[in-house]
């Protein structure tokens, strides 16, 4: 178990790289803990129904491009870093270079464990319909991403259920759909005017060449001893990350993370200039314009899964009506990329002013943060419960439950919640939304 001396002091910033546990810290002292209060039903007349859980997959190791920029942090440092001091030497005396480019992203062994928790704990939260009779009742359904790391995770998540109600193999199925879970790659307007433009991600790029970012090349050059020049933004990041990589992995708190660590943090945030802000700002900035609010479409791509969520409440709320809710719980494996473009479209940690490369000064107090949203094992919830005045649904993020965005109810009917939607339920077409502007369709005919 982590003592919180082993928990760096900058493990809250890692954006997309972050722990659950950051977000959850009860969970640090009792994995499997869960706070009844939260998830009991909303009153004492409701009985939850029906619940649809998104879920991004568990930790994991770093991808190629990751993997490459630290390997080139790690050659600066052992042949240019002329620093004396304790960090540095522990760094080059007994850190062992240990990541290879085959790892590209797969789940390790503790994100099984994340997954392996978060199903005990969702059984334990909605007993009556994570339930080993749902499952034997061919009630319950697992959707995932088609990338390794999504597959394993939902295998584990299966996994902790089986141990948590200690029974055999019951032949768990689970289907692949990329349709749903990575909508964003067969979005061709998206991966046109997004994945594949090089201005669309112009803000973080503008980031990287700021004043801000240009002091912690500096400040992080001047604690290695290397000449300024050598140090880029590219390799304080891959320091960055590999202080989250071997937190989340190894539950290390390594050398590279002293590298970061700035005593007088404090004094440096009144300054803009603390490197773990400036790094998670740096983050946030690619989320916001490659996820979030930043272009119109990254949500859109979004409306095929937005539908479909509704669709399967629509089904619950039918079968409610006219006799019994067939079909209880869809559990749906996915990526930080699936679940931000849809808090995006619903309206949550919407930021009056947007993020860009110039205002860092003025977002520290943001909503849009990914390491408070999208950590690895992040999650949506959305449960319905029979109520005596009707059918009412509540949302979770991280099993915390939340209000939708200008509904001030915690538990409002659902029929108010569709109501609020009604726009994007009644448009909100993927193929439309999707489709590459006329142009665009003749340059790729030519
Ligand atoms: O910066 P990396 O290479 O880690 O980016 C990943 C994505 O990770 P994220 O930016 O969310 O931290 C990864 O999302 P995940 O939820 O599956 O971890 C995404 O699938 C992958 O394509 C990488 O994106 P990029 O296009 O190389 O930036």
């Amino acid at each position: 178990k982590l003592t919180n001396s082993s928990i760096p002091a900058i493990a809250v910033y890692f954006g997309t790289k972050g722990r659950y546990e950051e977000v959850n810290p009860h969970l640090i002292d009792d994995i499997l803990f869960v706070n009844k209060s939260a998830v009991s039903p909303p009153a004492a007349d409701c009985r939850s129904v029906h619940l649809v859980a998104l879920i991004r997959h568990g930790t994991r190791f770093p991808t190629t491009k990751n993997i490459k920029k630290i390997h080139r942090l790690y050659d600066v440092v052992m042949t240019e870093a002329s620093a004396t001091d304790q960090c540095l030497s522990d760094i080059k005396n007994k850190w062992p270079l240990w990541y290879t480019e085959d790892m590209d992203g797969k789940l390790v062994e503790k994100g099984k464990d994340d997954l392996r928790h978060l199903a005990v704990r969702l059984s334990k939260s909605f007993p009556s319909l994570i339930s080993e009779e749902t499952l034997r009742g061919e009630r319950m359904e697992f959707i995932t991403s088609s990338k390794h790391r999504c597959v394993d995770s939902i295998q584990a998540f299966q996994e902790g259920l089986l141990k948590h109600w200690g029974v055999g193999d019951v032949g768990f199925r689970h289907y692949v759909n990329d349709s749903l879970m990575r909508f964003f790659d067969q979005c061709k307007r998206f991966v046109e005017s997004i994945e594949n433009n090089k201005t669309a991600l112009k803000e973080v790029k503008l980031f990287k060449a700021s004043l801000e970012m240009d002091e912690v090349c500096r400040r992080m050059a001047s604690r290695l001893q290397i000449p300024p020049n050598h140090i880029t933004p590219d390799l304080v990041e891959a320091a960055f990350f590999l202080c989250s990589y071997e937190f989340a992995i190894k539950s290390r708190n390594s050398p590279w993370c002293n590298l970061l660590d700035e005593s007088d943090a404090q004094a440096w945030i009144l300054n803009s200039y603390c490197l773990t802000i400036v790094l998670e700002y740096k983050n946030d900035l690619k989320q916001y314009w490659k996820r979030g609010y930043g272009h119109e479409i990254n949500r859109k791509s979004s409306c095929v899964l937005f539908h479909d969520i509704f669709k399967r409440l629509d089904q619950a709320s039918y079968d409610y009506r006219f006799g019994e809710v067939t079909k209880a719980v869809t559990i749906q494996v996915g990526h930080g990329e699936t679940l931000l473009p849809l808090l995006s479209l619903m309206g949550f940690f919407r930021d009056e002013t947007p993020l860009t490369a110039t205002n860092f000064p003025m977002q520290h107090s943001r909503k849009f943060r990914s390491s408070q949203i999208v950590p690895y094992s992040a999650n949506l919830l959305f449960v319905l419960y029979e109520c005596t005045d009707g059918l009412r649904l509540q949302f979770f993020l991280n099993e915390k439950p939340m209000t939708f965005p200008n509904i001030s109810d915690p538990a409002p009917l659902y029929a108010t919640v569709r109501n609020h939607y009604s726009d994007l339920l009644g448009g909100c077409d993927f193929e439309k939304e999707c489709e590459l502007p006329k142009d665009k369709v003749k340059n790729t005919e030519l």
